[in-house]
């Protein structure tokens, strides 16, 4: 038996994810599905956003559909309790250090982008982000200055196996593509980053056949928009990996369009769409379900072993957008459900 979590969340991560498992139950019939509670849905029933059984049930599992966790009515939480621990906790406790973001324009989406239609084109980029260190996970906390000012800090730490494995995958991932590998980060500036920059040069030893090159964060934002086709496996830490993201998904289309996968040591992964719960749209039918969808095809394809199933409903998306199926954010007008209907038709 495959059992497969099913963390939906809050706000359209519900919605998304009920049209994911609509697609996957259609490729891959022999799944089993089990529902754990997280983020503000689950502070809501439990108290915490990130209940013993949903971690025993992620535990157990052999990969996880997530949907979104965020809830504005709980903005005022302590940060322990706030839904977005939810995810980064499971992201600790199951050792996913590596995420997968990839961002490529679907034929026919030229129109969506924020970018040029001959710029939007040549969009075709993955970004391997770190995602169990850095300010993310560095101590954190609040302090008095000896004049009483409020002080906030977040420690920007890295270790150089921290940095070292996620080297690899980048390495690795940059091999099964067109062999460059771009690091980013701020080494102008930050220590953090001359760490990195060093163990990565390191690790480029091991991969003779990958060229290797770096670029400064701030660079990597404005090379993005001007000329993406440029960009083939991104390597980079935590933070500037969840904003370059975020900017990748606008050149390709829209953020309801990227798909990621966080991957540990085993086979056993998270999946989830790249954006958060959307509250100003959740409960509207609204969202755009491929990010999930397609999500579900990289579980497929990374945790499970069933490439050509992945394949399938990557084909299916392709379809589906080519033949002009729109939702809200791609300048259409089909309900959540509908864009899901229109990809069923493409499997
Ligand atoms: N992994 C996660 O669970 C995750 C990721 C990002 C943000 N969040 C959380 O989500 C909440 C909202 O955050 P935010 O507004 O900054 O980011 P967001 O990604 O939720 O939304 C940003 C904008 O994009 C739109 N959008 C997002 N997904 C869409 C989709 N599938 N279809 C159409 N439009 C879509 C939203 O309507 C909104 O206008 C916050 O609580 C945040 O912490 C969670
Ligand atoms: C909700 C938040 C903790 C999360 C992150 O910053 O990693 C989100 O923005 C993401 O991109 O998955
Ligand atoms: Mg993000």
């Amino acid at each position: 038996m495959t059992l497969i979590a099913v963390l939906a969340g809050d706000g359209i991560g519900p919605e998304v994810t009920a049209q994911a498992r609509r697609v996957l139950e259609v490729v891959a019939p022999d799944l089993t599905y089990e529902e754990g509670l997280v983020g503000g849905a689950a502070y809501r029933q439990t108290g915490h956003p990130l209940p013993e059984a949903t971690l025993a049930l992620a535990e157990r599992a052999d990969a996880i559909l997530f949907g979104a966790v965020g809830d504005p009515e709980f903005d005022g939480l302590e940060r322990a309790l706030r839904p977005e621990q939810a995810i980064l906790g499971l992201r600790k406790s199951l050792g996913l250090f590596a995420n997968l973001r990839p961002a490529r324009l679907f034929e026919g989406l030229e129109d969506a982008s924020a970018l040029k239609p001959e710029i939007a084109r040549t969009i075709d980029l993955v970004i391997v982000r770190e995602l169990t260190g850095d300010v993310y996970f560095g101590d954190k906390g609040r302090d008095l200055t000896p004049a009483g000012l409020r002080v906030g800090h977040d420690l920007m730490r890295y270790d150089e196996e921290e940095v070292a494995r996620i080297a690899h995958v980048g390495f690795g991932t940059a091999r099964t593509r067109r062999g460059r590998l771009l690091s980013v980060d701020k080494a102008n500036v930050l220590e953090t980053s001359q760490l990195w920059r060093d163990v990565v040069v390191e690790v480029a030893r091991d991969y003779p056949d990958v060229q290797l090159a770096h670029m400064y964060v701030d660079n990597a934002a404005m090379q993005l928009v001007r000329d993406p086709g440029q960009f083939d496996t991104i390597v980079t830490g935590n933070l500037f990996g969840d904003i370059l993201s975020d900017q990748a998904s606008m050149c390709a289309g829209s953020i309801g369009m990227l798909a990621s996968a966080a991957l540990g040591e085993t086979g056993k992964g998270l999946y989830e769409p790249i954006h958060g719960s959307a509250p100003d749209i959740a409960g509207q039918g609204r969202a755009n379900p491929c990010a999930t969808i397609l999500s579900a095809a990289m579980m497929l394809r990374h945790s499970l072993g069933r490439g050509d199933d992945a394949d399938r409903i990557e084909a299916a998306v392709a379809r589906a957008i080519s033949e002009g199926a729109r939702t809200a954010d791609l300048g259409g007008s089909l309900s959540t459900e509908a864009m899901a209907e229109r990809v069923l038709a493409g499997l």
